[in-house]
């Protein structure tokens, strides 16, 4: 199994906030790993690092065994992303996004349309693509946001807390889309969340609280060796009561 992100000993604190204190994890390819926190968790924090949106403090991230630092260009080729805040632009349809994404990227042109058909076929939106943006349900725009960052066929998919503000149904249709997708395309995919619903037995964990990891594994074997019978039961042991895994 590849590791698609490494991260060592990486701290952050925002002047006398520390955001992010000492933490280390690998995520690998065909994995689902979850990263699971409450609000201030220093997941956004995290995500701002592993793009590049933020300057790295201490600590180090590897993309492929990659020093993100040291190769931004191929470690950032090879991720998509969708950011916790909506980031489509409304008055334009859903291809016209993809498109403007594809020339930002400098997409090869040839074959673009039908690659941007599959992607919106396999996220159940084909039938929407001409629509503006904005007639769209906050489920299909996410939706849309997932298909773009798809385009490129990244190896990794780092998504925010992207059901956020959406209903029951669309949560679980794109919380299932993505752990499809991982196994299919052996994606690396890290999924910030604070819902232990979407979470899965088979998927990897990583429970942040207060800028530390205080749990990380496979989600069947965490839950046997701290004897919980669910994530939610693990996330309430290891965060409500602070027991260190
Ligand atoms: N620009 C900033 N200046 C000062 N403190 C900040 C800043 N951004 C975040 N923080 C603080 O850092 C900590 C981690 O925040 P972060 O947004 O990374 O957490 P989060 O897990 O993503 O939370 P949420 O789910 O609410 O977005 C929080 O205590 C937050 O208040």
């Amino acid at each position: 199994m590849d590791t698609g992100i490494e991260v060592n000993n990486l701290s952050y604190d925002y002047g006398p906030k520390k955001a992010l204190d000492d933490i280390s994890f690998s995520a690998f390819s065909g994995k689902f790993t979850a990263l699971l926190g409450p609000n201030g968790a220093g997941k956004s924090t995290l995500y701002h690092l592993l793009t590049r949106i933020m300057k790295l403090q201490s600590g180090q991230i590897r993309i492929f065994g990659n020093d993100l630092k040291k190769s931004p260009l191929s470690a950032m080729a090879s991720m998509g992303i969708v950011f916790q805040q909506q980031t489509l632009d409304l008055d334009l349809t859903v291809r016209q996004n993809l498109k403007y994404f594809a020339a930002l990227h400098g997409l090869p042109a040839q074959d673009l349309e039908n690659r941007i058909t599959e992607r919106l076929k396999s996220l159940d939106i084909e039938d929407r693509g001409d629509e503006k943006v904005r007639t769209l349900n906050g489920g299909h725009r996410r939706r849309a946001e997932i298909a773009r960052a798809l385009l490129h066929n990244p190896r990794i998919l780092l998504l925010d807390e992207p059901t956020v503000g959406l209903d029951v149904p669309s949560r679980k249709a794109i919380v299932d889309y993505v752990h499809m997708l991982c196994r299919k395309e052996k994606l690396t995919v890290l999924w910030a969340t604070h819902l232990v619903d979407e979470v899965m037995q088979e998927d990897d964990l990583i429970i942040l609280h207060q800028g530390k990891i205080c749990a990380q594994g496979n989600v069947s074997k965490l839950s046997e060796e701290h004897k919980c019978q669910s994530v939610d039961d693990l996330f309430r042991k290891l965060v409500m009561s602070g027991e260190k895994a």
